[in-house]
């Protein structure tokens, strides 16, 4: 919180300057229903840290979150300067339609464009987190061990949290052709040691969030090119909303299920020829909120920083990137932009004011007009701190039109 001092060139002297955060104002949060407390309460860390009131708006699909988050907000902070305000897409709209400093929005791109439109109204700055499609690159491992963590980590992150329905979740992964069969096999393996025989009864695969995700799903799962390329489970519960963890191996690319981002238990694998041909496979696609890479070859983990762009990109794991606090999380084009947690919600809550200090005692002449060639000179040499220049112009020995 406190000033940072800025460096001025010498033209200035003597003068400070240095940039101060202040408030932006009023903060509208507006989160998403898979991270009910997470999207919510972050934000508002940060932005109550900078000196802000805020409104949350939690998602009507966590009811029972929201609830609790409305109940206990105020119990425990100032209710002045934070509300909840518990509520669907409609009560969203009317939030959207009031004008306010900063709009954090987390959810689908399609509410985004929403939420930046009403924005644009009243010149509101927005942070946008949205979702897209994560992919993994999965290399071949010559280790056992490396090759057991790494599935171990790509199905926690995949089928673990919210059964995929996470932003960061692994949404497809890249395999080399001649490497899928030994890996579905791992895979079949560990969701077995996972989520058991019968994963339906073992309360560690969430549910789908409601019946209208649970149809789109269904959809996706039920076009019969991608049923075809199903080589694990499939199976459903409509009445629990319960999708058994699925793999697809080549599903169409240009089915919903690999155009659309995935939000469910499905892990479509798409082989490769060549392992490096997935930086081509990323970038002719929207930019991902994360890519993820389980590689140890060093030459294609540099490719993939400096070739693709995402919002962030974990080697040899999955989504433990959101819990570092010294990392900005947030996407990139299509992604979403703004940049938050830790340190950096503070920034984006803020603004940083520039200041600067003069006292009276010294004061370049050649500033004033009328302006010549002479004062000009001056300037410029004084600028670069040029000081034989400046003797020799002073002196009216160096001499130099400026146009
Ligand atoms: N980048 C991230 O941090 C992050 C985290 C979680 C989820 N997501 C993304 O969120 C999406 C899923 O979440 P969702 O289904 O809750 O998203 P959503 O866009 O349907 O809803 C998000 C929020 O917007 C509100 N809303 C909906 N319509 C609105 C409107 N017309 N006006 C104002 N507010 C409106 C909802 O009530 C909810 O609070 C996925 O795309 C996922 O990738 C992103």
């Amino acid at each position: 919180m406190s000033p940072t001092r800025a460096k001025l060139p010498f033209i200035a002297y003597p003068t400070t300057a240095h940039t101060v955060p202040e408030p932006l104002g009023l903060i509208l949060v507006i989160s998403s229903w898979n991270l009910p407390f997470g999207l919510s309460i972050e934000p508002v860390i940060g932005a109550v840290a900078a000196g802000n009131a805020v409104v949350i708006k939690p998602s009507e699909l966590s009811p029972a979150s929201s609830a609790l988050l409305a109940k206990l907000i105020p119990i425990y902070l100032d209710p002045q300067a934070v509300k909840v305000v518990p509520g669907d897409a409609q009560v969203g709209q009317q939030l959207l339609d009031l004008k306010w400093d900063k709009i954090l929005f987390t959810g689908s791109p399609k509410v985004g464009q929403i939420v930046m439109a009403a924005a644009a109204k009243h010149l509101t700055p927005v942070c946008l987190e949205l979702g897209g499609k994560c992919p993994a690159v999965f290399d071949h491992l010559s280790s056992s061990w490396d090759k057991k963590t790494a599935v171990n980590r790509l199905l926690a992150a995949k089928f673990g949290s919210c059964a995929g329905q996470a932003c960061i979740a692994v949404d497809y992964a890249l395999v080399e052709k001649k490497h899928v069969s030994e890996l579905v096999d791992l895979l079949k393996a560990k969701i077995k040691e996972m989520f058991g025989d019968n994963p339906r009864e073992l309360n560690t695969v969430a549910r789908i969030v409601n019946k209208h995700n649970f149809s789109r799903l269904r959809k996706l799962m039920g076009d019969p090119s991608v049923k075809s390329t199903i080589v694990h489970g499939g199976s459903f519960d409509e009445h629990n909303l319960f999708i058994e963890p699925t793999i697809m191996v080549d599903p169409p690319l240009e089915s919903s299920l690999m155009t659309e981002e995935i939000f469910g238990p499905f892990l479509p694998i798409i082989t490769l020829d060549k392992i490096e041909d997935s930086i081509e496979f990323i970038k002719a696609r929207p930019r991902p909120l994360a890519i993820y890479a389980f590689t140890n070859d060093d030459k294609l983990k540099k490719r993939i920083l400096s070739e693709t762009s995402s919002g962030s990109v974990t080697f040899n794991d999955a989504i433990v990137q959101y819990i570092a606090e010294t990392l900005p999380f947030g996407g990139v084009g299509e992604s979403g932009f703004g940049r938050y947690h830790g340190k950096f919600t503070f920034e984006m809550f803020s603004h940083e004011k520039a200041v600067m200090s003069r006292g009276f005692l010294i004061d370049f002449w050649f500033r004033f007009p009328p302006w010549n060639d002479h004062k000009l000179n001056l300037f410029k040499v004084a600028y670069r701190l040029d000081v034989i220049g400046i003797v020799l112009t002073v002196l009216g020995l160096k001499k130099s039109k400026i146009n």
